[in-house]
């Protein structure tokens, strides 16, 4: 048994206040924040002084192994992106570079603060094997695209990871089928994809409504929103995450809320991809749970949960000319408690008795951190994420004073860069 003490930190708690509290860790979970009985007696001490615990980050919607992809095709507009740079080069992966991308990006992802990661990419088996080996937590899916060669191959394949892997790894693992988005999955093969689902009891990862251009197409080619064509279908009745959601009308919210659909914002992603600005505030108020992602490496140009911290705030303050449009609190939970939401944890979010021990401390002995009038407004507006000091995840430590503890950082970046540099002259 694993008994991990946090002394006398300064803890981001459920309420958004902040205050100084020792938390006990056993096995997996939080078993006490507050005073510890001296009959409990820890393995390790960790010392909290100039430490700040929130609840790991969240990142709601990425492509990890697409680091490999990182300032390979920069300054385009999505479908441009995807069809004439990204899909051609994904088409060369092997499995090999699946995994050591997912690696990068795992390493990455801890080492800013990220305890959980939703994915969508091919080869999941060898994105799952990283999650394994890294302690980290995931959302697994295989991304399809529906039409012929592969789209049968690519369901099948789906049904195979979910069978496979989720609720494995301590439920650190969980998988959901992903139709890639409206317009690489045609109506049959979306309700292919809605039986499968039903049949495994398997919730619905998809991109929805990204660029105003897949929106017209859509209303051109069926007559309606993506958003009613997935209803028309059936995807809203599985359990939906949708990323992006930047083009919605109010009628399409009033149908997400209808369904219950969460929503991935990836602030960074929209803004390089030009893809507009979702209507994030709204969905807010109507109700919609809304965490928030990078996408991948490629569209953003990194999996740094604190950066979109900041972008989300600033960008919807911006955008309505309204400082207090997304608050800093609401920032940090959209990358933390309702980030869970979205994935679809109940037990991961929030420093709480009973939820697992998933944590990030942030080192405040940085010119950034001083002086100290509110830490939550140091975190969102002030801080960055070289400041990450130790992340737990499921209860184990992952990282250390910056020092990844299980991954092999240095093997990591020699096998990602080989492989990158491999397949751009294959
Ligand atoms: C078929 S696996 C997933 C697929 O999605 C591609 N992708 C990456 N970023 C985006 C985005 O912002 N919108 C749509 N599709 C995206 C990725 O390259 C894979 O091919
Ligand atoms: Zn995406």
């Amino acid at each position: 048994m694993a008994k991990i003490l946090l002394k006398n930190v300064q803890a981001l708690l459920e309420d958004g206040s902040v205050a100084e509290k020792n938390i006990a860790i056993e096995n997996d979970k939080i078993v006490k924040i507050g005073e510890v009985d001296t009959s409990w007696v820890p393995d390790q001490v960790l010392d909290g002084k100039d430490k700040l615990a929130i609840p790991g980050f969240i990142n709601t919607h990425t492509h990890a192994s697409m680091t490999l992809l990182r300032s390979y095709a920069d300054d385009m507009q999505l479908m441009d992106w995807l069809q004439n740079k990204i899909w051609p080069i994904e088409a060369k992966m092997s499995s090999n570079d699946i995994y050591w991308g997912a690696m990068l990006a795992v390493a990455e992802m801890i080492k800013t603060g990220t305890t959980t990661f939703v994915d969508m990419y091919s080869e999941m088996h060898r994105v799952a094997e990283a999650v394994e080996e890294s302690g980290m937590r995931a959302v697994l899916s295989r991304g399809m695209i529906g039409v012929a060669p592969n789209g049968q191959e690519a369901l099948a394949e789906s049904k195979k990871l979910f069978r496979d892997y989720h609720q494995t790894a301590n439920n650190r693992i969980r998988v959901m089928l992903a139709p890639h988005a409206p317009y690489t999955c045609p109506p049959a093969y979306l309700r292919q994809v809605v039986d499968s689902a039903k049949e495994l009891g398997a919730e619905i990862h998809i991109h929805l409504s990204e660029t105003l251009g897949e929106v017209e197409d859509c209303k051109k080619q069926y007559g309606k929103s993506p958003i009613a064509l997935m209803e028309e279908v059936g995807v809203l009745d599985c359990g939906v995450l949708a990323a992006h959601c930047v083009h919605v009308s109010s009628e399409d919210i009033a149908l997400m809320k209808k369904y219950n659909v969460r929503v991935a914002h990836n602030p960074g992603s929209n803004m390089k991809l030009a893809s507009g600005i979702s209507p994030v505030a709204k969905m807010l108020s109507a109700g919609i749970s809304i965490g928030l992602g990078t996408d991948g490496a490629s569209s953003n140009n990194n999996l740094d949960m604190l950066e979109e911290v900041h972008l989300v705030s600033l960008l919807h303050k911006v955008h309505h000319l309204d400082p207090l449009a997304i608050p800093a609190l609401t920032s940090i939970k959209m990358a933390t408690e309702y980030g869970a939401k979205v994935a679809g944890f109940d037990d991961i979010g929030v420093l709480k008795e009973g939820y697992k021990a998933d944590i990030t401390l942030f080192n405040m002995n940085s010119t950034q951190w001083f002086p100290r009038h509110d830490l939550l407004s140091l975190l969102v507006y002030s801080a960055n994420s070289s400041h990450v000091d130790t992340v737990i995840i499921d209860g184990k430590i992952v990282l250390e004073k910056g020092i990844l503890t299980i991954i092999d950082e240095e093997r990591i970046l020699y096998e990602a860069n080989k492989r990158a540099q491999d397949l751009i002259r294959k």
